[in-house]
């Protein structure tokens, strides 16, 4: 259950001729509880997205108000939270760290299994499923894009989290990787919330949050909700 109780979240600005820094809203306040399994965020750019997905797992930290996940709040149980809630960033270039696939998701299984050769197992097996078996001892580099999105997504569920949280992880994909991104996600057991530019992707959701200048202004069923989001763009787009 993720559950934000009155979430905001500022920016200080400082000022360079040493006046009192700007304070910014980014977001909220937010209140929400979400149980749902299927979760997509939309919103134009800047609304707000990525500040309300990195709230999830505590990269960005309310400055009023709480985020609570499975009933740990993200400013107290910063750690269990991050173990709890695993985060995949638009560019999979901003997650990889190892030179090798089977190495990548190997360290992601660090925590959980202690013998190496285990780990390597476990490895390829992951990467075995998601068809990247044969990618498995290639540079990383020499993968492409939807391999590597999806590389990162086994690196991350690899830590076995609860709740994943994905800031637009199709949005550098092409039709084909888009749709192989969006399977493995719909095929998950855990509770996966996706900030995403991809209103079809969207309908298929259980829930859609609709995030306009740091409010989420609409919230309920894929289709009125998405209907709403077109509207509120069409109107923007008049002005
Ligand atoms: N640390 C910060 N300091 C100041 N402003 C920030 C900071 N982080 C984000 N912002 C601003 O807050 C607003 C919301 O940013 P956010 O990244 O959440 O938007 P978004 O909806 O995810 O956008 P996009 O679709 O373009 O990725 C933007 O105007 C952004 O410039």
């Amino acid at each position: 259950m993720i559950e934000l109780h009155q979430a905001l979240v500022t920016a200080w600005t400082p000022d360079p001729s040493g006046g009192p820094d700007t304070v910014t809203r980014l977001l909220g306040p937010v209140s929400l509880t979400i149980a749902e399994r299927r979760v997509a965020v939309v919103g134009a750019n800047g609304s707000g997205k990525s500040t309300l997905a990195r709230l999830l797992n505590g990269l960005v930290l309310p400055s009023a108000g709480s985020v609570v996940i499975g009933g740990l709040d993200t400013a107290k149980d910063g750690p269990a939270v991050r173990r709890r809630v695993g985060f995949v960033f638009t560019d999979p270039d901003a997650q990889l760290v190892m030179p090798t696939p089977v190495e990548d998701v190997a360290l992601s299984l660090r925590r959980t299994v202690r013998d190496a050769a285990a780990r390597e197992e476990l490895a390829r097996a992951a990467l075995a499923r998601v068809g990247l078996a044969d990618r498995a001892d290639l540079p990383v580099h020499a993968l492409s894009g939807g391999q590597r999105q999806l590389l990162a997504l086994t690196s991350v569920l690899a830590t076995e989290p609860d709740v994943l949280v994905c800031d637009e992880p199709t949005t550098l994909l092409d039709l084909r990787w888009r749709a192989v991104v969006d399977d493995l996600l719909a095929s998950l057991p855990q509770q996966v919330v996706v900030v995403t530019h991809d209103l079809d992707a969207a309908r298929r959701a259980d829930r859609v949050l609709v995030v306009d200048d740091g409010s989420v202004v609409h919230d309920g069923a894929p289709e009125p909700t998405v209907a709403a989001y077109e509207a509120l763009m069409r109107t923007a787009a008049r002005r």
